[in-house]
């Protein structure tokens, strides 16, 4: 099976054109695999690009443990830039079809090859139940979770996939490897759930680290920092537009008054390769 290694800010996968290669039928076994970063590729997760009736190509996305995601937003900067790269289509605005539905990026190309997408992420999902989360609220804002003998006060919002944003005066490894893990499995969240860490630096600038579902900490997550830049706005802390610094590089976000999300990052190729098993 051919492969090759991808990343976006940092949040590195493993990318497979299936258009070409044949998978086993045991996906999530053979992305726990491949993620292993002592016995495999190495990589947060492994990302499969289709093809689609709907769009240029469609996404599905497996995470460490083998959880399948309705969305990644660094994975979709990437797989853009292997459809445009690969001449899968090699258009300026692509639409790819994720299980969060079908969305429309711009490819911004420098000698030839991508190196910048801007993805429209779509509105964000702030019914409780339909996150899904019992926290109460419409997004649940500053709701009260337990956890760790701490009350917190936490803002959920889905991506297309659930977040759980926690603004901090610091962001810490106590927060990050102490908190997340509990916040992931929390029974607040029948699906579990990603763990935001945010500290505002200013009406526009913020830092982010995150606990991912299935995953663990990360360099980045574009549909966290997302949702974390409309939780910002919501909680009266930044303004519609924001520049989230992450360990693995920076994401702009906008939240247009359309209600739309767009994250503008980077997309980066590392290397290709044969995966033998
Ligand atoms: N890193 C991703 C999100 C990947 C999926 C996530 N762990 C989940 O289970 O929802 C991103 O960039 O959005």
């Amino acid at each position: 099976m051919k492969f090759t290694k991808m990343h976006g800010a940092g949040n590195d996968y493993v990318y497979v054109n299936c258009f070409e290669e044949q998978l086993p039928q045991d996906i999530p076994a053979l992305a726990r695999e491949v993620s292993d970063r002592h016995t495999g590729i190495g990589g947060d997760g492994l990302i499969l690009i289709c093809p689609s009736e709907q769009g240029d190509a469609r996404m599905r996305m497996f995470n460490a443990d083998g959880s399948e995601s309705e969305m990644c937003g660094n994975g979709i900067r990437c797989v853009a830039k292997y459809v445009f790269d690969h001449d899968i289509a090699r258009k300026e605005e692509l639409k790819i079809e994720t299980g969060a539905g079908v969305l429309t990026l711009q490819v911004f190309a420098e000698d030839g090859l991508a190196d910048r997408v801007r993805v429209n992420m779509g509105k964000p999902i702030l019914n409780g139940p339909d996150i899904p989360t019992t926290l109460e609220g419409a997004p649940p804002l500053k709701a009260p979770l337990e956890v760790g003998g701490k009350t917190l006060e936490v803002t959920c919002i889905s991506m297309g996939n659930p977040h759980c944003i926690t603004f901090v005066d610091e962001v810490t490894d106590e927060w990050v490897h102490g908190i997340g893990p509990q916040i992931e499995v929390h029974p607040a969240f029948p699906n579990r759930v990603n763990a935001e860490f945010i500290q505002i630096v200013s009406r526009s600038e913020m830092i982010m680290r995150v606990w991912e579902r299935g995953s663990g900490e990360t360099q980045a997550c574009g549909t966290g920092a997302c949702a974390s830049a409309v939780a910002a706005v919501l909680n009266g802390l930044t303004d519609r537009t924001v520049l989230c610094h992450l360990p693995g590089g920076d994401l702009t976000l906008e939240w247009a008054e359309s209600g739309e999300v767009y994250m503008t990052g980077p997309a980066t190729e590392v290397f290709h390769g044969e995966w033998a098993s």
